[in-house]
């Protein structure tokens, strides 16, 4: 008998997946319902750029707008192969849902382009970048759509992307422009602290989930796939609390060592490794497949979107996974983990450090202000307190999953912001 492999959930059928459920539950006003379920705009753009061997290569980039009841749409963009519209379009949705449960007055985007960066210089990735900006043109602005960085893109590519924009304007003009884009180096108007806040933030939420069961972090086992911005600072801040990492997985192979890898080791090893783990002295080498499966109490998923599914959910060990990264974990992996016990602590909330991070860099840059390291983490670390308190509250008030609680609780906000509108008396 032929078996036919069970067809993938797309990432964007996993959002709508999610939003119907909370929808569903929280009884949502049904014109509000309409709107939140289809993005706003969708920016697709095709640009040439000229190759240091002087060949021209096109490329095709990406800009979803979701939603911006509540705000500019604000979110990452991700140079990577996987980038279309479908991961647009989730990515997009899940920056809708995390501005709004972090309270922040933001809507929700997300872009990017089709490539691997690894395949080009950098002279050539900043003439990609610039070009890309420019082909958006005014579909981005400092109160209209603001990007950050996500997967692949750095810093650099940001001040890039602000310098490209800003020379768009007139002389008197460009410096009240630098905040159509976070995430920039210091020295560029970039925020103390931005590049650590998405790591800093799934601690925090991690440190929540111990004091709500009431264990302690120090002495507990943990692994990380993805070892960039989240997963390095991740493992650093984990490292504070006396967390032990024994295993990480990038883009590069998967590394073992049950006495523990020390991630501020692990960072130095990959800077000089061309960003790649494999290969680092005090671990060995791990087969990739069973990564998820290792035996350990917490699993941060740094990475890419859809790694754990109905396939691999079974076999995890860990009693608790931060999904660090957009997507993670699958619908039907979802249900595996819940009917198991194990909890999910959910992206738009795990993960909103960044963003919260970026929003404070928006508003220095927009007040003309500088912000000390230690003020940004105080304060991102009292949002994401407030965040799950309300996470957890409405959890018991519907009785159902921190996923769909997360959810209820963004979607609640836009809803009463559309009907204090008056736009459905
Ligand atoms: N950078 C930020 O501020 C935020 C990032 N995120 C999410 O966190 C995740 C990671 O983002 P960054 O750390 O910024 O990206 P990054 O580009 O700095 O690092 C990505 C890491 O993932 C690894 N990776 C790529 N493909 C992989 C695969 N198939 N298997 C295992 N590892 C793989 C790479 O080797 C690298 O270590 C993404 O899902 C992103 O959307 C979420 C919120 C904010
Ligand atoms: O910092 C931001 O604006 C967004 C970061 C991001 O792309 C995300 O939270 O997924």
């Amino acid at each position: 008998m032929i078996t036919k492999e069970k067809p993938r959930m797309g990432m964007y059928e996993n959002v709508k997946h999610q939003y119907e459920k909370a929808a569903d539950l929280m009884n949502l006003t049904p014109a509000v319902r309409k709107i939140l379920a289809i993005t706003n705009n969708e920016i697709v753009v095709h640009f040439p750029v000229k190759m240091d061997d002087g060949s021209v290569e096109v490329f095709t980039g990406y800009r979803v707008q979701h939603n911006n009841a509540l705000g500019p749409y604000k979110g990452g963009l991700r140079y990577h192969p996987t980038v279309d519209i479908d991961a647009a379009r989730a990515l997009a949705t899940w920056m809708t849902w995390k501005t709004s449960l972090a309270g922040l007055p933001y809507g929700g985007g997300k872009g990017g382009i089709q490539l691997d960066p690894s395949k080009y210089s950098i002279s050539e990735l900043e003439r990609i970048t610039r070009r890309f900006t420019y082909a958006l043109g005014d579909n981005i602005g400092p109160e209209h759509d603001i990007p950050a960085p996500d997967v692949n893109t750095t810093p650099q590519m940001m001040a890039w992307i602000a310098d490209t924009y800003m020379s768009t304007k007139s002389t008197n003009e460009r410096t009240k422009n630098a905040h159509v884009v976070t995430g920039k180096p210091v020295g560029a108007g970039g925020l103390e602290g931005r590049d650590r806040a998405t790591g800093f933030g799934v601690v925090v939420s991690i440190k929540e989930w111990a004091k709500l069961k009431s264990y302690d972090l120090r002495g507990m086992r943990y692994i990380v796939q993805g070892f960039g911005n989240v997963g390095f600072w991740a493992s650093h801040f984990m490292k504070q609390h006396g967390a032990i990492l024994v295993g990480v997985q990038d883009a590069s192979g998967t590394i073992y060592n049950a006495d523990g890898i020390d991630p501020d080791q692990l960072i130095v090893y990959a800077q000089g490794n061309n960003h790649h783990i494999s290969g680092f002295p005090q671990a060995s080498e791990y087969p990739t497949s069973d990564f998820f499966a290792l035996d350990c109490d917490i699993i941060i998923p740094a990475a890419m979107g859809n790694q754990i599914t109905g396939e691999n959910a079974e076999t995890i060990k860990a009693m608790m996974i931060a999904e660090g990264a957009n997507g993670p974990v699958d619908v039907e992996a979802d249900s595996i983990l819940f009917e198991r016990n194990i909890d999910v602590i959910p992206d738009i909330y795990c993960n909103s450090g960044g963003v919260i991070g970026s929003y404070f860099e928006w508003l220095q840059n927009r007040n003309g202000e500088l912000w000390q390291m230690d003020e940004v983490l105080t304060k991102l670390e009292s949002k994401m307190g407030q965040s799950f308190k309300k996470l957890l509250n409405t959890a018991n008030e519907f009785h159902t999953d921190w996923r769909t609680s997360a959810y209820i609780e963004a979607i609640r906000r836009i809803e009463q912001a559309y009907i204090q509108r008056g736009i459905f008396p």
